[in-house]
């Protein structure tokens, strides 16, 4: 049986992030974003869905606030969107935008919920990528700004900061394999993608702290990676992957250096920027949702690893295998690799999705969902009983929402969302980690 005891000051939160609930595209003078762009362009989303309305969020917060509140929830992790503040990336700020989130600040914080800010989950300003995006190192420069405007507005209600969502979901999947918008097929060519946003993630810092910030981190998705043999050469191409997933964003930002293995791949002038990456952090998150498995690459593959499969474990309906103990194995990897140069850490992402239906008896009964959170929670207190510290943990997520490039078939709330009235009906998970939370 899971050891689920926890300290009584553990943090427990629910996330999600603005592109993904929020709707209301055209309206409060938000601009476009490119994934609004990528939404519009055929193909690329399943079943051509967007997001114009997704959770319609923007209109119903203050009963999904009431959710967690019932839930019990400490923090509530969301993210805030760029082109709503600055319709264009740039200059003055848009007032109906701030003003959205004042109200919505407001009711999470008389709630008694801490907020618990994302400055950016991949809504880049169009206008922003129409001058290069993130390959343009003008755009970290143009990050610190809105970093600035937000920090002088929120710092008074805003418990915990976090400038980037997972710059490397953002370079890998929108800059290289062209799954995410903006959708670029640059392959390794998309690494300086990485170092611009690593060197947005220290300017923000710096403009953060600048307007009386506090408490600030942030979302890195991280995998342990397994090679499929026991060879050196996956072992190699291991390494490979270990420095392009993991430590390409982990080791600038808590040791200001970069790994070996990339820095071929990286701008001339990378150098003179690691100090500036290299902000002091209040806590690391860890985004963590599956292993990676890789081998040494096969004929002709101009690239120094393959990706694998990982089998031999229950899958969720998104295609992840679920595998509890690669959390523990991850958090004792880091624990190990950065020592005093890791702060504390929180778990800012860990969830699930499953098809997940509304029964005749009204409920949504998701077993799974409540054995993938047993099974993660476990491997954590483990982690923690071996040494690591670790403050909190964020379930992905609150709400059913707009999965990128999946559409709405995949179902990674604890509250299901019919999208055809928004009605929203919490799950058998959400009682669980009601009760779980309210045990602690
Ligand atoms: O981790 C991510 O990819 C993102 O932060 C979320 O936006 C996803 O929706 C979630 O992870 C499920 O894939």
């Amino acid at each position: 049986m899971e050891n689920l005891n926890f300290p009584s000051d553990f943090l427990w939160g629910v996330s999600t992030s603005a592109f993904q609930i929020e709707g209301a595209t055209r309206e409060g003078g938000r601009g476009p974003s490119i994934w609004d762009t990528f939404t519009e362009t055929e193909g690329k989303i399943a079943q051509g869905e967007d997001a114009k309305v997704a959770a319609d969020h923007y209109h119903r917060y203050p009963e999904d606030i009431a959710l967690m509140s019932e839930l019990g929830v400490g923090a509530y992790r969301m993210s805030l969107a760029w082109p709503r503040i600055q319709p264009d990336g740039k200059g003055a700020p848009n007032k109906a935008g701030l003003d959205f989130y004042d109200r919505l600040l407001d009711a999470i914080c008389d709630a008694g919920i801490a907020p618990t800010v994302t400055l950016y989950h991949w809504d880049t300003p169009q206008a922003l990528e129409d001058t290069g995006g993130w390959l343009n190192r003008d755009t970290a420069e143009r990050f610190a700004e809105y970093a600035s405007i937000v920090g002088e507005r929120f710092a008074d209600r805003v418990k915990m900061w976090i400038p980037l969502n997972e710059p490397m979901v953002m370079s890998i999947y929108g800059y290289a394999i062209g799954e995410y918008a903006p959708g670029q097929f640059l392959m390794l060519d998309a690494i300086p993608t990485a170092h611009h946003q690593n060197l947005a993630h220290g300017l923000a810092v710096q403009a953060l702290r600048a307007a009386g910030a506090t408490n600030i981190g942030t979302a890195n998705n991280h995998s342990p990676i397994w090679p499929a043999n026991d060879t050196d050469e996956d072992d190699k191409a291991a390494i490979w992957l270990d420095a392009l997933l993991n430590r390409l964003f982990a080791d600038p930002v808590l040791l200001g250096s970069y790994p070996e293995q990339i820095l071929d791949h990286l701008p001339a002038n990378y150098a003179a920027d690691l100090a500036t990456i290299h902000q002091p952090l209040d806590f690391y998150g860890v985004n963590y949702y599956e292993p990676q498995g890789v081998a040494a690459p096969g004929e002709g593959n101009p690239l120094p690893f393959e990706l694998r499969p990982i089998d031999g474990f229950p899958m969720t309906t998104n295609d992840s295998p679920i595998v509890p103990h690669g959390l523990r194995e991850l958090l004792l990897s880091f624990h190990n690799r950065y020592q005093e140069n890791l702060p504390p850490i929180h778990i800012t992402e860990n969830g699930c999705s499953f098809a997940d239906t509304v029964a005749e008896d009204g409920g949504v009964h998701d077993p799974e969902r409540i054995d993938f959170l047993t099974g993660h929670l476990g491997a954590l207190r483990e982690a923690m009983d071996a040494g690591v510290d670790v403050r909190g943990y964020f379930v992905w997520s609150l709400l059913d929402n707009f999965e990128w490039s999946k559409g709405y078939a995949p179902r990674f709330g604890i509250v299901h969302v019919d999208y055809e009235t928004q009605k929203r009906t919490p799950k058998d998970s959400f009682r669980w980690y009601q009760k779980l939370i309210s045990n602690d």
